[in-house]
């Protein structure tokens, strides 16, 4: 291959667009490029600028820099100077060919570029209209008013209804509009599928029969396109212009009779390239030539992109603007494409010229795989059947989906999508089922565990008694002395700590444990009782030992004048000096709704009769000591010695007088009545615990020890 200004050279071998045709479809063809050189206009030739390109030939372009430099040769399919006519270039370009190629069901696209004011509208569709309702003189038609007739004409020849539609839309500031719509400044998306690659949806296709038909088309869309005027240009486009005409030809036509063809023929005017400076734009122009600039720089990119067989087979940036997009099959696809490439031969413009000269040498190396419209002929209509058949079953799942739940549950038995939908729900209506049923098992849990928690201090609290009760019986175990009685090394643990709570509350839940001073302690927080009970319980118990006193006294005194009583009474544990020698009160009385305390009868006295105070059970149980004490020491004799630190007996009246002999009678009498004392304590402590006393327990001797409380 040759290689000139330092790019591969493709010699052109003239019509090439109709050599294309005849060849072998799917073979790979180069895009075939037309330059187009202007004449100078009246602004150039005023302002006396000189004239740098030169045709050498009717492929051949030669660029001569101003100041005497070497002449750079570009070569293109067809070179046509600005003295060829409209008709020539028409005739020259190669767009007849297009149009017989679309006919027969290729896509074949004929796009003009170019700096601005150089030539491209003119190009295609001729001059602009000097006025409203102006025409465009027939010699000064363009590119598509040539084609449209030459399409027109064609398919009038060929016999076989063809059904021609257009549409028509322009890019500007990257929005797509429809030029042939009501509402032009409506934006429309551009879309892609497998079938019909990018596409812009709801665009409007207007079907036409008539040479008149397309061009009001077209002259619509002029109207409606975007322009404005600046220092190079006083009717420049704005906008990137596609019109497309399709070609729908049936099954029997000449050019494929065996199947039906869509054909496609877009002309497609782009916005030229400027620079913002040349043409001072300023505001919104300024902002439409970024734009115009910017989707101009991505369609370079992707014919650069495309000039390299490997980078076409992988990625082509197709997506970064909607004209590369709408491009997309023209440039690297199935299409068949011309381009148009038009420059000013002024000297003033050489830069951009030859920004799109070397852009055009480019284009021109990138080639396409030509292929029908519709190569797949009969399959098609299968495909379409089915599309058409998807597209139903998804407007029936769209209408589904607006329904209710149980009413579109209830639909669609037996078919494939109801099906699935059915299992869709169903699962979902177990999983919300399940997941209710979790919650109220969460529920229950945290309930029990509530219950759990209480029952468990319930029960630490029980066990906190049963230890306290544990260690009490541990410390009275040993029977005190009554000298030593509650010795420290005995005390339970609430004596340890006395005092320290002062809360009443507490202190009336239990019975007394024992007669010793932990009795005094709070049963549940070990606190001292009340000062005010001990003082009563004190008083209580000075009388009951004078009680007691007395009435021993008075059985036994004058048989054993100053011996027993005062034996007995100096070895009385002193329940009346321990209010004395503790400082803190002591509360003796301990009632609860379970065991309320029992009152003892005592044995009628002097003061007992009239005695207010009823005895409490502790009481007694220091009744019953003394008296089991007093009956060992009857039984061992004992009564017999003499203590000579004994006090006198009390003086008083007495119903029986003294015999000497008559201490074993009062010894017996004694016994009984003690015996009935004990029988009365036994019964009072038993019915504090609640049950009866056992034979047993009735008859505890001496050696042991004082019932559980
Ligand atoms: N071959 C030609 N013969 C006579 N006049 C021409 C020719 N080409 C262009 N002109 C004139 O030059 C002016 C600019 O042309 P045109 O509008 O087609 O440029 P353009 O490339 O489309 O510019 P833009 O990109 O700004 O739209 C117009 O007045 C047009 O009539």
């Amino acid at each position: 291959m040759e290689v000139r200004n330092g790019e591969p050279f493709q010699c052109p071998t003239g019509n090439q667009p109709q050599a294309l045709g005849e060849r072998a479809e799917g073979m790979e063809t180069p895009i075939q490029v037309v330059l187009r050189v202007r004449p100078m206009n009246q602004a150039e030739l005023r302002r006396g600028e000189q004239s740098v390109l030169h045709c050498s030939g009717p492929r051949t372009l030669r660029v001569s820099p101003l100041g005497g430099g070497q002449d750079v040769a570009f070569h293109f399919s067809v070179v046509m100077d600005g003295a060829r006519t409209q008709d020539e270039v028409f005739q020259g370009s190669g767009v007849q060919r297009l149009v017989e190629l679309a006919l027969r069901g290729f896509s074949c696209t004929a796009f003009t570029f170019g700096q601005t004011g150089s030539g491209k509208t003119y190009t295609l569709t001729g001059p602009s209209p000097q006025g409203e309702g102006e025409t465009v003189p027939p010699s000064l038609t363009g590119l598509m008013q040539r084609s449209f007739a030459c399409l027109l004409d064609k398919v009038q020849n060929v016999g076989t209804p063809i059904t021609l539609s257009a549409s028509y839309l322009e890019i500007y500031n990257e929005q797509v509009r429809d030029l042939l719509s009501q509402r032009p400044h409506h934006h429309l998306p551009v879309r892609w599928n497998k079938t019909r690659g990018f596409y812009v949806e709801k665009l409007k296709a207007v079907k036409f029969g008539t040479f008149e038909e397309v061009m009001e088309l077209l002259l619509e869309g002029l109207r409606r396109r975007r322009s404005s005027a600046h220092s190079l240009n006083e009717v420049s486009s704005r906008s990137h212009a596609l019109f497309t005409i399709h070609i729908q030809c049936p099954v029997g036509c000449p050019s494929r009779p065996k199947e039906q063809t869509f054909g496609k023929l877009c002309f497609v005017d782009l916005a030229g390239s400027e620079k913002v400076a040349a043409t001072c734009s300023r505001g919104e122009l300024m902002l439409e030539a970024s734009n115009i600039n910017r989707s101009l720089l991505a369609l370079g990119h992707c014919i650069s992109l495309l000039l390299d067989p490997r980078q076409k087979k992988n990625h082509i940036p197709y997506r970064d603007s909607k004209l590369t997009r709408l491009l997309a099959d023209s440039l690297g696809g199935s299409g068949i494409t011309l381009m148009v490439a038009c420059v000013s031969p002024s000297a003033q413009s050489l830069p951009e010229t030859l920004n799109t000269l070397r852009y055009a040498s480019r284009a021109q190396r990138v080639t396409t795989r030509a292929m029908p419209k519709d190569p797949l002929g009969p399959q098609r209509l299968g495909l379409e059947e089915e599309i058409q058949q998807l597209r139903q079953e998804n407007l029936m799942l769209k209408q589904m989906l607006e329904q209710p739940l149980g009413h579109r549950a209830s639909r669609r038995k037996g078919s494939r999508s109801g099906w699935a939908e059915r299992s869709l729900y169903g699962m979902l209506q177990e999983f919300m089922l399940e997941n209710q049923q979790l919650r109220e098992e969460k529920h229950q849990l945290r309930s029990s565990r509530d219950c759990a928690q209480k029952e468990k201090q319930v029960l630490v609290q029980q066990l906190n008694e049963l230890n306290r009760r544990l260690l009490c019986s541990a410390g009275r175990s040993v029977r005190c002395p009554p000298q030593h009685f509650c010795s420290p090394s005995l005390l339970c643990p609430c004596s340890v700590s006395p005092g320290h709570c002062q809360t009443p509350a507490c202190h009336q839940v239990l019975p007394p444990l024992c007669s010793c001073h932990c009795n005094q302690l709070c049963l549940l927080c070990y606190a001292p009782c009340a000062g005010s009970q001990l003082r009563q319980d004190q008083a209580n118990q000075k009388e009951s030992t004078a009680d007691l006193k007395h009435y021993i006294n008075r059985r036994e005194g004058s048989l054993l004048p100053g011996y027993l009583p005062s034996q007995i009474f100096s070895e009385l544990p002193p329940l009346h000096v321990f209010g004395a020698q503790t400082k803190t009160p002591w509360k003796m009385e301990v009632s609860s709704p379970q065991v309320q305390t029992q009152t003892i009868a005592p044995p009628p006295g002097p003061n007992l009769k009239e005695h207010p105070v009823k005895r409490k059970s502790s009481e007694w149980a220091w009744a019953h000591f003394l008296a089991e004490t007093l009956a060992k020491e009857e039984t061992s004799g004992r009564a017999s010695q003499v203590m000579p630190s004994a006090p006198p007996l009390p003086q008083g009246p007495c119903s029986t007088p003294w015999r000497p002999g008559g201490v074993p009678s009062a010894s017996r009498m004694l016994e009984e009545e003690l015996e009935v004392l004990r029988d009365q304590i036994d019964c009072t402590l038993h019915l504090g615990q609640g049950k009866p006393p056992s034979s047993q327990e009735k008859h505890f001797g001496s050696g042991q020890h004082l019932p559980p409380c």
